[in-house]
């Protein structure tokens, strides 16, 4: 514990400037299931954003938990598939879902940062309708005869509308949001959505300074396998259609895009396994992972 704290005085020696560059500034985190790791990962990272907070830059922490709802949905043998990256989700799984989310995941990462001197308070996206949703409209297109079909992924949301007037209370105070990424439809319904895509949102509607996703590797990788420092808009799109990014970064490099366009000033893909990934991020001159950006 001491040796790592040595390590981190000696990193944040230098971290003067960035420190005045985020004073007062909003980051929102999206803390993936993959990320999460077990109970020690937890509390470091619980660690990093308390200590975040006490520097007056206020993190805003949106969770994911794929692997957690996997893992209840094969105890109870409720059958689980993927379009797009998207679970499609029927009533029994939508339960399951929030049961994870806004329960055990929400409570665990609640509970790590008020362990650490946090001040932490759990949500959903039903708290306050912070997050209204619409029904995700996906097509296909079939190949033979060109015809589109509409894939009914059941409860799985889109947000419509962000009302982050909670948020700016707790913003503004010494309050951790920490938010599921379960949201409400217009007439009560339990929606769905992707951990990545809720970060997104919310980031956009706060005109977040920076957005964190965290994720399983170090950074979006070019076409020679190496990590990315930095990245525009534009060479994004084109690392998309060239399948140099594929699978689960794709609505990953999509929400950053997304959230720039809503006003975000940056957003940072990075391994959220990594010891102190969010504060060499902010607090360092060489950051970590890779940096998307206006073009
Ligand atoms: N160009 C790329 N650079 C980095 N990762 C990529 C790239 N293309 C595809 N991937 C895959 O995207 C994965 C991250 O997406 P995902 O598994 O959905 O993350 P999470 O569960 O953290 O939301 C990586 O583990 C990697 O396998
Ligand atoms: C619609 C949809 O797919 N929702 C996700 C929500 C959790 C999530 O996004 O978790 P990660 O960030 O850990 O992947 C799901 O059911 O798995």
């Amino acid at each position: 514990m001491k040796r790592d704290w040595i390590a981190t005085a000696r990193t944040l020696s230098d971290a003067l400037p960035h420190l005045q560059r985020y004073d007062g500034a909003r980051v929102v985190i999206k803390f993936g299931g993959h990320a999460m790791g077990d109970d020690e990962a937890l509390a470091r990272f619980a660690r990093d954003i308390v200590l975040m907070k006490q520097c007056n830059v206020h993190p805003i922490v949106v969770h994911g938990g794929g692997p957690q709802i996997e893992q209840l949905l094969k105890r109870l043998a409720i059958q689980s598939n993927f379009v797009d990256g998207l679970r499609v989700t029927d009533e029994a799984t939508v339960e399951v879902v929030e049961m994870v989310l806004a329960g055990r995941i929400n409570k665990a990462i609640v509970t790590a940062l008020n362990r650490q001197g946090g001040k932490a308070v759990g949500l959903s996206g039903k708290d306050a309708d912070l997050m209204i949703c619409e029904k995700t409209m996906k097509t296909t297109r079939d190949p033979e005869s060109n015809i589109e079909k509409v894939l009914d992924l059941g409860f799985v949301g889109t947000p419509v509308e962000v009302n982050p007037g909670l948020l700016e209370t707790f913003i503004e105070s010494d309050y951790i949001p920490v938010i599921a990424p379960v949201g409400v439809g217009r007439n009560g319904e339990t929606f769905n959505v992707n951990g990545d895509t809720a970060a997104g949102a919310i980031a956009g509607a706060l005109k977040a300074e920076r957005l964190l996703l965290l994720t399983d590797v170090a950074g979006v990788k070019g076409a020679d396998g190496e990590v990315m420092t930095d990245i525009t808009e534009a060479q994004a799109e084109s690392l998309i259609a060239s399948g140099v990014i594929s699978g689960g970064m794709i609505p990953k490099c999509r929400t950053a895009l997304d959230a720039i366009a809503a006003g975000v000033d940056a957003v940072v893909i990075l391994d959220g396994r990594a010891p102190h990934a969010c504060l060499l991020e902010l607090f360092t001159s060489h950051g970590a992972g890779t940096l998307i950006r206006a073009s």
